[in-house]
């Protein structure tokens, strides 16, 4: 397995029509220093889903970044990302882990549950994402975590384990406190003005500076 699941995880704005060019918001993040993307959409246009996740693969790879596909294992595979993120109704663990062999990263959403953690620990999964850990912009239904998820997590795996939901500028020193070895984010980059900078100042608050 190439790359680390450490420090800021930016995850694609899925919105549409899009606010700023998914290139140039990929681009501008990459410049204020994320090194973890997750192409995330929701929709079913399985042409423009190909043709997005290949130029951020693309990006990705001229700055040795990891790139990771939201949901479809597929799509991961026919792009050649560097790994493939499941929820609960993105299929089974096991069967993706097969699929995508041992080279590549499976990450798995754990919401707030510790049963879930164990069983994906069991179905091979390499990191594990809690939360929401705040009320989400992005995500306003999913419940959210406490921060002591990233205490009894730990006590059950040394694999990376990442924070979503709600992370901004004002809270992430907190998640990162709390444990959380990755931080990954939508709005708190996809919704600034200078995408750049809110990266670099994430990543500063979140992490000091990375190099
Ligand atoms: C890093 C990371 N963590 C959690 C999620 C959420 O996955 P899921 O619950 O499957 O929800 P959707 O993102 O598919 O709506 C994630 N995508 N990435
Ligand atoms: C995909 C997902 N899963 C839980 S919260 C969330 C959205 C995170 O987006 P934001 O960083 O804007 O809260
Ligand atoms: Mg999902």
């Amino acid at each position: 397995m190439t790359h680390s699941i450490a420090g800021l995880y930016v995850i694609t704005d899925a919105r549409q029509p899009r606010p700023v060019p998914l290139e140039t918001a990929v681009a501008a993040t990459l410049r204020g220093g994320a090194r973890v993307i997750q192409y995330r959409d929701k929709s079913d246009d399985a042409a423009r889903r190909q043709r997005e996740a290949a130029g951020v693969a693309a990006q990705c790879r001229e700055v040795d970044a990891c790139f990771i596909v939201n949901d479809d294992v597929e799509l991961a595979r026919a792009v050649d990302a560097d790994g493939v993120h499941m929820g609960r109704d993105d299929g089974d663990v096991a069967a993706v882990r097969a699929a995508l062999g041992p080279d590549r990263w499976v990450g798995v959403s754990c919401y707030g549950d510790l049963d879930r953690a164990r069983a994906a620990i069991d179905a091979g999964a390499d990191y594990l994402a809690f939360g929401s850990m705040y009320p989400s912009p992005t995500k306003p239904e999913a419940a959210v975590v406490p921060l002591s998820i990233f205490a009894a997590a730990r006590a059950l795996t040394d694999r990376p384990l990442v924070a979503i939901g709600g992370i901004n500028a004002d809270n992430i020193a907190e998640v990162t406190a709390a444990g959380a070895d990755a931080v990954a984010v939508v709005n708190a980059v996809s919704g600034a003005a200078d995408i750049e900078a809110a990266t670099a100042d994430l990543i500063a608050r979140g992490f000091g500076e990375q190099s």
